[in-house]
């Protein structure tokens, strides 16, 4: 390296696989001079012979070539398998930057790895912020929707190039602080959790289509494409249209047929369920997706099952069908984003983050791949009332599922009927219900709890923790 070169960079980027190298280009297209580098430097010489010339790039072929051409503060963006990978890279990292460097992790890390790292490079004098990133391959070129989580201070310095590389908005960038150390990647990982509950839905819907209406893939493909035109307009309709309509050049047959059914997954749905259950939050959807998939892979046990007796008369489904299931895909969704948005609540009290909901809701409105159109409500739900104990009971929202839940609750019994499995649908319904009872039957789980195990319970009519001796004439003690 010249002098020339030294200390000319503005900001760089390590890992440059799918996500580092469209993030690199989307920030050299903005005018940053971007220093580049990857463990195995062939990739940095790939993206420079095929992208070279979309705006300056300084290639640095170690880690500690990186940060010698970095501008103070330096401020490097870490884009690698998330994991040891990531470890590996920020412990080599810190032991080469200095107090006041900002070193950004914008893998799918956990986000208690991230509170773990971020503690341990404060020690060091070393900002760290935790930037969940969404958008795959294209918003990570054109503008994806960023999450970051870290100090004030670090985002002052980098929220401004992150801003600008974002998506936009109705002249809004989709980026926010949301909040110090895993605030960021908590809530990456909930989006990704509703990500999850999104397509499992879309995909039963498909399934009643095709096997219950008896409609063929390109059909249903219209189906969706109609229904991105209403309510539901969202990047995930959109590309599910695009994936039925795909005919198997190979074969000649849908390419939905053709790809086996055994839904793979890389770990955020399951760590946003094992977090919903650790805070006692009802994720539900979220869960069934995550369950739906590991039983998709069950290969055996399917094989095995596959000779149970189904419905004798199942039943014939008409046109209406479709105007019902547009409504009940409608109504899970809604209930997935208000689990979804819960959750993001009860860890702010947990892990004393200050995340603001409607700000979430805004940046998720492009970029990423739970964009749709009815996210705009969200953010004015939380705008209009910061302290919404739960979506659904926002006027605009309660009006909108008390809409869809007739619809709903005809889908779900038909597909029972049916024996076509639903079990995001059925499970959003339930909680939609649960949420607005009266009573639940709680009280008669708190009574057999009382019964076998002395666990108390509290009484409606007056405070205090109660245990009734049912071995013991029944009656009834303060505990
Ligand atoms: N793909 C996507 O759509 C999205 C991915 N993400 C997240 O972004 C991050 C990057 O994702 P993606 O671009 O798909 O790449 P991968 O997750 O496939 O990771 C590959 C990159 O990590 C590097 N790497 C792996 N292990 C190490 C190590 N021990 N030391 C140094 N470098 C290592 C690889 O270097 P080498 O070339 O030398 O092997 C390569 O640059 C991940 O955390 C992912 O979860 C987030 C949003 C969307
Ligand atoms: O982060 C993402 C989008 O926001 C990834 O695309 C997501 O991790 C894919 O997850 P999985 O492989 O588990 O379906």
């Amino acid at each position: 390296m010249t002098d020339d070169v030294a200390r000319t960079a503005r900001i760089g980027v390590t890992g440059l696989a799918t996500m580092g190298s469209n993030l690199a280009r989307n920030l050299a297209r903005r005018g940053y001079t971007v220093a580049v580098h990857n463990r195995t430097q062939a990739k940095t010489r790939e993206l420079l012979d095929q992208h070279g010339d979309e705006g300056a790039f300084v290639e640095a072929a170690t880690l500690a070539d990186l940060v010698a051409v970095l501008e103070r503060p330096r401020k490097i963006i870490v884009m690698v398998k998330a994991g040891a990978g990531t470890d590996a890279v920020l412990d080599e990292l810190a032991g080469l930057l200095e107090p006041g460097d900002i070193l950004l992790d914008g893998g799918n890390a956990h986000f208690a790895d991230t509170r773990r790292r971020e503690a341990a490079m404060r020690e060091k004098g070393l900002h760290f912020v935790g930037t969940g990133i969404s958008g795959g391959e294209e918003g990570a070129l054109l503008g994806p929707s960023i999450m970051p989580g870290g100090s004030a201070e670090a985002y002052e310095q980098v929220g401004p190039i992150l801003e600008s590389i974002a998506a936009v908005v109705d002249g809004d960038p989709c980026c926010v602080r949301l909040g110090p150390d895993g605030a960021g990647h908590f809530v990456k990982m909930v989006h990704n959790g509703i990500e999850y509950a999104d397509m499992q839905f879309i995909a039963e819907t498909y399934d009643l289509l095709r096997r219950a209406a008896g409609r063929e893939p390109a059909e249903i493909a219209e189906v969706f494409r109609t229904w991105n035109e209403g309510d539901l307009e969202s990047y995930l309709i959109e590309i599910t249209a695009e994936v039925l309509a795909h005919v198997d050049p190979a074969t000649g047959r849908p390419f939905v047929d053709v790809v086996a059914d055994r839904a793979e997954q890389k770990g955020t749905g399951r760590w946003t369920v094992r977090e919903g259950l650790e805070l006692g939050e009802p994720v539900a959807g979220i869960a069934e997706a995550v369950f739906a998939r590991a039983l998709s892979g069950h290969v055996e046990q399917r094989s095995a099952a596959a000779n149970l007796p189904g419905p004798a008369a199942p039943p014939k489904l008409g046109d209406d069908f479709v105007d019902d299931l547009r409504e009940a895909l409608y109504g899970a969704k809604l209930a997935a984003y208000a689990q979804g948005f819960s959750m993001i609540t009860e860890a702010g009290r947990e892990y004393g983050w200050d995340i603001d909901l409607g700000a979430t809701a805004r940046i998720w409105r492009g970029g990423c791949i739970i964009r749709a159109r009815f996210l705009n409500r969200i953010t004015d739900a939380y705008r209009a009332d910061p302290g919404l104990v739960n979506l659904l009971v926002d006027e605009y929202f309660t009006e909108q599922i008390g809409r869809a839940q007739e619809a709903w609750r005809r889908v779900v019994a038909t597909a029972a009927a049916a024996g076509v499995p639903v079990p995001g649908l059925a499970s959003g319904l339930a909680y939609y219900d649960s949420l607005r009872a009266e009573r639940l039957p709680a009280a008669l789980v708190q009574g057999q709890r009382d019964y076998f195990g002395a666990h108390t319970y509290q009484r409606v009519d007056r405070p205090g923790s109660f245990h009734t001796r049912w071995g013991q004439g029944r009656d009834e003690v303060e505990a």
